[in-house]
């Protein structure tokens, strides 16, 4: 709900204001998306990885129960990674931290598992082989994918990088004779690496930048297309939303509900005698002042026409509504707009009203009684409030 208490801020400031945890929620939920919906498929290419080098290496053949621990590590993690949705979108910021560290440690264990079976592999047969030709390739794959994929948390996208191919480095240059030249080569790539893992944070930032600044854009649009221009106060199309909506809110448990309806008197005299541009000066000298008298968050003061305003006040009764009203119809009479050595004196005419839960039977009945009530202070002499 769009308030105005907060004197000095631009209708673009507020609508950035009001857009900051919304945009927020959109980083937290967009990067742990992402990271979900790309960590789903891994499991199962580790699994055929797996399966394809047991296979070359004959491991396979001599027993089927060497892919048991595999296939039932890798469909456990392959679950786990499926079954743990991202929170919703408006949950806390401590809920999607938490959310990430799990997924983190599913992903880390898939990589190290994986580093597990390309390093028995490697220790096992020891030369360039078939099998270790496979898992050499699988795990550049791995890695390449990782490097891509996890751009959006940079420091364990680093990390399980490390994990899929620093232990088969370390085991073939420092474990192996016949693999030490692999392991230089994975070496180099390893170093490649890291540098595009750099590269990809960046791109991946740049596209977050970019959907946020649009974010940005479409509130700020939103915002300008419920504001009136020249006094800055929620305009018709605002007040007819939220008049709605709280009229409709506040029936559910028939709760108290005012409204006063603002006419400035004679604004046409004002116009004729001074210029249109000095009656819009006095419009938003008026608008300064009802910005003073409308102080709890939960009211709304908005623009509905050309010289007429209406205040929406939650849970306030009639008294008070007078009392408001009262208070703020002497505050104009007494407070006369300057206009360079012309001071401006004018008043308004206003009506007051709650809601009548047994004979409203739609925001709009209520609005037209109290806008009569206006009508009223008008014919009655002007400068007044009427309640009804
Ligand atoms: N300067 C300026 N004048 C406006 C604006 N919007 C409406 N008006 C003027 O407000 C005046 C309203 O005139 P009327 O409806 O006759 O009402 P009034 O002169 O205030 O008379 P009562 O309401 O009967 O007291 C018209 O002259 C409009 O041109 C605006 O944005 N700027």
């Amino acid at each position: 709900m769009q308030t105005i208490r907060d004197l000095g801020v631009t209708p673009e400031d507020q609508a950035r204001i009001d857009i900051e945890p919304d945009v927020q929620s959109y980083v937290w939920r967009r990067s742990t998306t992402d990271l979900y919906i790309r960590s789903k498929p891994g499991p199962v290419f580790y699994l055929l990885a797996c399966a394809i080098s047991f296979w070359l290496a004959g491991y396979i053949q001599q027993s089927w129960w060497v892919m048991l621990a595999p296939t039932i590590a890798f469909g456990v993690l392959g679950y786990l990674r499926i079954a743990h949705k991202p929170p919703e979108a408006h949950a806390a910021q401590q809920v999607f931290e938490r959310w990430k560290q799990v997924h983190w440690t599913y992903i880390h264990i898939g990589s190290v598992l994986w580093s597990v079976i390309a390093v028995t592999i490697g220790w096992l047969e020891r030369e360039p082989n078939q099998a270790v030709i496979v898992s050499v390739i699988t795990t550049i794959t791995f890695s390449t994918a990782a490097s891509h994929a996890f751009a959006m948390h940079p420091l364990h996208a680093r990390i399980c990088v490390m994990e899929l191919i620093l232990p088969s480095i370390l085991l073939y240059i420092f474990g192996t004779k016949n693999l030490q030249a692999t392991g230089i080569t994975l070496c180099i790539f390893f170093g490649y690496l890291l540098l595009n893992v750099r590269t990809t944070i960046r791109e991946y930032q740049k596209q977050i930048d970019v959907e946020v600044m649009l974010i940005r854009s479409r509130a700020e649009i939103s915002s300008l297309s419920m504001t009136d221009a020249l006094t800055g106060l929620p305009n018709r199309r605002k007040y007819e939303q939220a008049w709605q909506s709280i009229w409709y809110m506040a029936a559910r448990k028939q709760e108290v509900l005012g409204l006063i309806v603002v006419d400035l008197d004679h604004f046409k005299h004002i116009n004729d005698e001074f210029g249109h541009l000095a009656g819009d000066t006095c419009l938003q000298h008026f608008a300064e002042i009802l910005k003073r008298h409308v102080r709890r968050d939960s009211d709304i003061a908005a623009r509905i026409g050309g010289e007429e305003f209406v205040i929406i006040m939650p849970t306030c009764g009639k008294v008070q509504l007078i009392q408001v009203a009262e208070n703020l119809r002497a505050d104009l009479q007494k407070t006369p707009c300057q206009l360079g050595a012309v001071q401006i004196v004018f008043t308004a005419s206003m009506g007051t009203g709650v809601v009548d839960w047994k004979n409203d039977d739609s925001p709009d009945l209520t609005f037209e009684r109290i806008d009569k009530a206006c009508y009223q202070a008008k014919a009655s002499g002007r400068n007044r409030v009427v309640a009804v």
